[in-house]
């Protein structure tokens, strides 16, 4: 894991209050619903897939959008959306674990819990579809990555880099996210994607991670082998905080490769 003196005051504080969080009580058993099949229903469908994500609000964020969680991710399927990210990071996000059980109840797409989970205990606080681990912030990913799946989880492990590819891979990882967001700096660029991509092996479903806003963003991490698109702040609209997170959600997932679109 990098020192954390390397990274954004913002992520240090998050990365203090996860080690002081309290992990489950006993160990959680999921009976997952499968990422790969909900991709391939909605690209079957028509639809580009789109994760999109329940995130309150974030330390990049222009304000709050404090409305129930199941609303937002009743409308965000019924804008096209192949399964919710929900944020369960109460800190910095106004996440909860209660929010994800709820809106996992609610929907019948798959739900990626969205936290810091640096230890095999910090798995046991909710249950959930798929569980996110951040590669540079884990000291043993691989035997995190076999802790998720014991517990039936789809590990999501995300990378920022070509080394962090490697050690995901290496670690076992079949679905990886690239964030486009450095984490050291807070930084958006859509080139991480692109130049990360190249190296993934064709067996691992690849999800492009952050600041894509646009349809043509859409289409740029799709041509550049992108999966599946995880959306947060573009369909959360924290700007505003009333623009309709269905529409924001449809526009995404109805991106065609029009050639010479910039909208
Ligand atoms: O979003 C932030 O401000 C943030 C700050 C510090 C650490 C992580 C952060 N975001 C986590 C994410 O990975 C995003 O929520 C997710 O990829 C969606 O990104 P976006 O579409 O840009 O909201």
């Amino acid at each position: 894991m990098d020192s954390d003196t390397e990274l954004a005051p913002a992520v240090r504080s998050i990365l203090e209050a996860a080690r002081a969080r309290s992990g489950g009580e006993g160990v959680v058993d999921v009976d997952a619903r499968s990422l790969p099949d909900a991709l391939a229903a909605a690209e079957a469908d028509g639809r580009v897939p789109v994760i999109a994500e329940v995130k309150p609000t974030s330390p990049t964020a222009a304000g709050t959008r404090a409305d129930d969680p199941v609303e937002l991710a009743q409308a965000m399927v019924a804008g096209g959306a192949a399964a919710i990210s929900v944020l369960t990071e109460p800190t910095h996000f106004d996440g909860s674990p209660e929010a994800l059980t709820r809106v996992r109840e609610a929907v019948d797409v798959p739900v990626l819990r969205k936290d810091f989970v640096l230890e095999e205990d910090g798995m046991d606080v909710v249950e959930a579809d798929l569980l996110l681990l951040i590669a540079r912030f884990v000291d043993d990913l691989e035997g995190l990555v076999a802790a998720a799946r014991e517990r039936g989880f789809q590990p999501l492990v995300e990378v920022h880099d070509r080394a962090e590819l490697e050690w995901a891979i290496d670690a076992g990882a079949e679905i990886v996210g690239v964030n486009n967001r450095d984490l050291a700096r807070l930084k958006v660029e859509l080139e991480t994607f692109e130049s990360v991509a190249p190296e993934v092996p064709d067996d691992v479903t690849l999800i492009a991670e952050s600041g894509i806003s646009s349809p043509a963003d859409v289409r740029r991490m799709r041509e550049a082998g992108a999966d599946a698109l995880l959306v947060g702040s573009a369909i959360m609209d924290h700007g505003t905080g009333d623009s309709d997170v269905t529409e924001n959600t449809r526009r995404l997932t109805r991106a065609e490769p029009t050639a010479g679109d910039s909208t």
